[in-house]
């Protein structure tokens, strides 16, 4: 039996389009989700483990541990793609800011990554992580600076756990730009958003699944990046 590939906040969007591509491949998968949708119920269908996850808290994050590890004793890979884009606003709280977006793209990964250990290396073959990053590691956000700095300590863990946990883990960053909009998102932020880049489209979720299918079956790359930004350093 193959071991499943934990996928979290694939309750929509990008984490969805990589569960969905894994089943598609027979690849057994886990997921989180924090907020129920009936794409969920349709994950569960299609074969996929659900489960429900708030990392918003360590005990959140240990629960959940938990729970996986009554589910299996293996994993193929982690994908931490659970993520949450938030602005500054003259409203907001500058610390709970930054503890919130710390704790879902530093800590949960941080902390998953050394609770899942063993369920990598629990088998013969080569594992992956995997971080979903974000381009603007490279380049800071002046509307997202605590998303931006969180996504920075994301990427400084790949360099960190690929060190911890060669030969046997491979641990790897995709820094995504845009690859789909919001539902809310207005025309002329759409607009603008596109000029950003070379390639100036919306490419969605294949690119990101050609991403993870690509770092998945790559014997030779650990400790890198896939800039996934339709040239948009150079535009
Ligand atoms: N979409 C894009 O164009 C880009 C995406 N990226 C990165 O790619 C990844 C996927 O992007 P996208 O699909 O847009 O992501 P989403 O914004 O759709 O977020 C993915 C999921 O993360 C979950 N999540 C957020 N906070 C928590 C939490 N505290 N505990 C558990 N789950 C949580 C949400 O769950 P729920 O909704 O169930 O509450 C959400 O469904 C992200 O890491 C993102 O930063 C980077 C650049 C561009
Ligand atoms: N968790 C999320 N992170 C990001 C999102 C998103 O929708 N959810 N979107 C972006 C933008 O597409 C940006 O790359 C281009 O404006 C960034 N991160």
């Amino acid at each position: 039996m193959t071991a499943p590939i934990l996928i979290t906040g694939a309750g929509q969007r990008i984490g969805l389009a990589f569960a969905k591509a894994c089943l598609e491949q027979g690849q057994p998968v886990i997921v989180t989700y924090r907020s129920y949708r009936p794409a969920v119920d349709a994950l569960q269908k299609a074969g996929a483990d659900c489960i429900h996850a708030d990392f918003a808290t360590n005990e959140g994050i240990d629960a959940f541990v938990e729970t996986l590890k009554t589910k299996t004793d293996r994993l193929r890979a982690i994908i931490h793609n659970a993520s949450d884009w938030m602005p500054e606003s003259d409203e907001s709280d500058t610390a709970e800011v930054m503890n919130a977006m710390m704790q879902i793209h530093a800590m949960t990964p941080y902390r998953l990554n050394l609770a899942c250990r063993g369920l990598l290396e629990n088998g013969d073959s080569v594992t992956d992580i995997i971080h979903m990053t974000d381009y603007v590691v490279e380049k800071g956000s002046a509307k997202h600076i605590a998303y931006a700095a969180s996504k920075a300590a994301m990427a400084n863990l790949t360099l960190s756990f690929s060190r911890l946990l060669a030969p046997r883990v491979k641990v790897n960053s995709v820094a995504p730009s845009l690859i789909m909009f919001n539902e809310g998102d207005g025309d002329a932020y759409r607009e603008k958003t596109l000029k950003k880049s070379l390639m100036g489209i919306e490419p969605g979720v294949g690119v990101a699944v050609a991403a993870l299918h690509f770092l998945l079956n790559n014997p030779y790359l650990t400790g890198r990046t896939i800039a996934l930004d339709g040239g948009r350093h150079l535009a």
